[in-house]
Order: structure tokens, then sequence, then C-alpha cells
């Protein structure tokens, strides 16, 4: 059997009066790619920081191979892109690489090589001496995802990677991601990108602080009885 890497439990989430994760339960399982979706405002990064222990659930568990988080040494394997890029603007695209590589504990002789590796994923080679404040709101996202790559960490947690990056970038990255799954790792990422849904293991459907399908995206279009994951998601918004 296959091992559990992230696991929901009963969830609550409220911040003041506003309950915004009503009772979320899902796993993601090792090789997986699991896709979190849902409008904007649903919980989804609510969900994300809930997994990395960055927010404290009301109720319930969430659980990162079998340990509740935040824990230091499990961070180590797990490649987090947030929505926000956190990086240092006065550093150029190859320092900031070398400062989380150094973060994460990667081996000084195989830095180097990591760093060429994640750049090519992202096509960010040829910037990486220029200082980060010069860097276009993509390329940010690219260093960003190159940064969460780093150290082959067996769980990836990636909150919108693709937005503001270009259609065939987009299906390199995605190739890599594939990649990623075929050596026993495991992806859990939201996206608006509804083509992107469509490349996912499952499909993870927040609505409302309801998680409303959990499915691959074959068995949700079926069920909807619609030809695309964009089509399920308007017609679930449309029954609430
Ligand atoms: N720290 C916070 N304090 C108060 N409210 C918050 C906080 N973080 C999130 N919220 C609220 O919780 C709700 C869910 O936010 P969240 O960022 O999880 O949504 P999302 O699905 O990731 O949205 P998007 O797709 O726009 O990123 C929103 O109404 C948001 O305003």
């Amino acid at each position: 059997m296959r091992k559990t890497i992230v696991s929901l439990n009963n969830v609550q989430k409220k911040f003041g009066d506003q309950v915004v994760l009503k009772e979320a339960n899902f796993n993601v399982q090792q090789g997986e790619i699991v896709g979190l979706i849902g409008p904007s405002g649903a919980g989804k990064s609510t969900i994300i920081k809930i997994v990395l222990g960055m927010e404290k659930a009301n109720a319930g568990k969430a659980l990162v191979f079998d340990t509740q988080m935040p824990n230091r040494e499990l961070l180590n394997n797990i490649g987090y892109m947030a929505q926000a890029d956190a990086l240092y603007d006065v550093l150029t695209g190859y320092e900031n690489l070398y400062f989380f590589a150094q973060m994460k504990g990667i081996k000084k002789a195989v830095i180097k090589k990591e760093i060429q590796h994640v750049s090519q994923v992202v096509e960010l080679t040829e910037h990486l001496a220029k200082k980060v404040s010069g860097y276009s709101g993509g390329m940010k996202r690219r260093l960003s995802l190159a940064i969460a790559l780093l150290g082959e960490p067996d769980l990836l947690i990636l909150d919108e990677p693709t937005v503001g990056i270009d259609p065939g970038l987009k299906r390199k990255i995605w190739q890599e991601l594939y990649h990623i799954k075929e050596a026993g790792r495991t992806i859990l990422v939201t996206t608006h990108a509804m083509d992107e849904a469509e490349l996912t293991d499952r499909v993870v459907l927040l609505l409302d602080g309801e998680i409303i399908a959990d499915e691959s995206p074959r068995e949700l279009m079926k069920d909807y009885q619609v030809n695309s994951v964009e089509a399920v998601f308007l017609k679930a918004e449309g029954e609430r």
C-alpha cells in the first residue's frame, strides 16, 4: 500500500467570526499530484498553511509524514512555494538559490549541480547573475519555484506556481512535475488554471469552506456530465 503523505482530519478554521474551513478531510498519497481548486477566497492557501503548521486549526488536525507540523527537520523535506514571493531583492538569482540551498541543508558538493538543474527547469539559467530587484513578476515566480524544487524534497506544496508564466514554460514545468511524481515524490498544488487541474491525479474542489469533490478529473467530469474541469467548476458554483 502507498504511504499517506498528507492527511487532513476534520480541520476547521475561523478567522474571527468568519468560518473559512467547515470540516476539511482529504489525504494525499505518495506519488500523487493532487490539485486543490476553488474560487478566490475559498480557503486553499489556508489549508496549505495549516498543513505546513503556519496557521493553527480551530479543530481537527493536519499531518505531514504522520507528524504534526511545524517540525524543523521535516521542513527540509518539503518544497514550499508560497503565493507571495519571499526572495531577497538585493541578491542575485544565483545567490538566492545558494542561500536557500544552504538553509535546506543541501551538501556543498551538490549545491551547484542542483542549482543548475532547477534553473534549467524554470528557464532562468541566463538570468542568474542579475539582481532579483531587476526581475519581472514572472521571473520571480520562476525563481520561487526553483527554490521549492531544490534538494529533491519528498513533498512539494505549490501555491499557484504558474501564475504569470508563459504557456510553453508551463508545459515544461508540468513535465518536471511528472518526473517528480514518477520518482515517487508527492505534489499538492493549488491552481486557478482549470487546464492544469486536468493534469492532476486527483482534484479536491473547495467551495464555501467545504470540500465538495475529491476524485480524478475524469471521474469529476463524468459525475457532473461535462467535458472540462472548468465546466465542473462553473456548474458546482451555480448549484450553490
Ligand atoms: N490571516 C488572516 N486573517 C483574517 N482572514 C484571513 C486570513 N487569511 C485568510 N483569511 C480569509 O480567509 C478566506 C480564505 O483565504 P485563502 O487565502 O485561504 O483563500 P484562497 O482560496 O487561497 O484564495 P485565492 O485563490 O484568492 O488565493 C478569505 O476570506 C480571507 O480573507
